[in-house]
């Protein structure tokens, strides 16, 4: 059988359009920023996220990486404002990390790798549902946020840190209620903003990217707390779930607008 795509030498990311030719398209993600090419857009209003900790409900080990999924079947966590039209409902969270704390991060800022990257994935209700929403240039919209290793970690990461040992192998899930996923945030709303793809196939190109310039700090403890997760089920070797990043993709001649100077 052709082998499910990953991110090993076999099924990773240079052969991901194999099976999906999305992947090789003009506006895939991640892409490396250059804060020399960003353009500063002060018309870009600040964005909203208005979350209900009621509609977190499981949090899963899906052997790619851990993910924390949302009740999206009304308006009840909704991203507005920035780059978009509209309300955009939550529907999961999950990050991409390293083997080491020097890189893990999918977007690169300046030649920066971050440990990791935390991805809030939400949808555009006026295409009916997330298939559908896939299709369009404007379906999705994805926060993304920056962990970096430092010395005054962010206590709120440890609530998704502590279910880590309930999740550690492929296919575990486990209750994840009363959570306001935007406690996650940093102190600055500074975004940069650009039209991308999922980074994972079948990479379709429906992205507004929302990515926020302010890291989050975890301690490495935290760091390898993540890297405890492992990609096999239960019962069979144990395969470490790290390095789940695609690298930086070509940008095409995109324009990458920022919230700030
Ligand atoms: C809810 O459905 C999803 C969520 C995430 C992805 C990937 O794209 C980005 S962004 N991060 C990923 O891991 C996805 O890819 C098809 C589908
Ligand atoms: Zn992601």
């Amino acid at each position: 059988a052709q082998s499910v795509w990953g991110y090993d030498s076999d099924n990773g990311p240079e052969r991901w359009h194999e099976n999906y030719p999305l992947a090789k398209g003009d506006k895939q993600s991640p892409i490396e920023i250059n804060s020399k090419d960003v353009q500063h857009d002060s018309s870009l209003p600040a964005w909203h996220a208005s979350y209900d900790p009621g509609a977190a409900k499981t949090i899963l080990n899906n052997g790619r990486t851990c993910r924390v999924v949302f009740d999206d079947t009304f308006d009840r966590s909704v991203l507005r404002g920035g780059p978009l039209t509209g309300a955009y409902r939550l529907r999961q969270l999950h990050l991409h990390w390293g083997s080491s704390d020097d890189h893990g991060s999918e977007h690169v800022i300046d030649g920066v790798k971050y440990a990791a990257e935390l991805h809030m994935v939400h949808w555009n209700p006026k295409h009916g549902n997330f298939a559908g929403a896939l299709k369009q240039p404007d379906g999705v919209a994805v926060v993304g946020i920056f962990l970096k290793v430092g010395k005054t970690p962010k206590p709120e990461m440890k609530r998704i840190l502590e279910e880590i040992d309930n999740i550690k192998t492929k296919g575990k899930e486990a209750p994840f209620q009363h959570f306001d996923p935007s406690i996650l945030f940093p102190k600055s709303r500074d975004y940069w903003t650009y039209h991308g793809s999922f980074t994972t196939p079948p990479c379709e190109e429906c992205i507004t990217w929302i990515l926020l310039r302010e890291p989050i700090e975890v301690s490495s403890d935290q760091m390898a707390k993540l890297r405890s997760l492992s990609k096999n089920g239960e019962n069979e070797p144990v395969n470490p779930l790290v390095d789940n990043w695609r690298p930086p993709q070509p940008v095409k001649g995109r324009i990458v607008r920022a919230s700030f100077k």
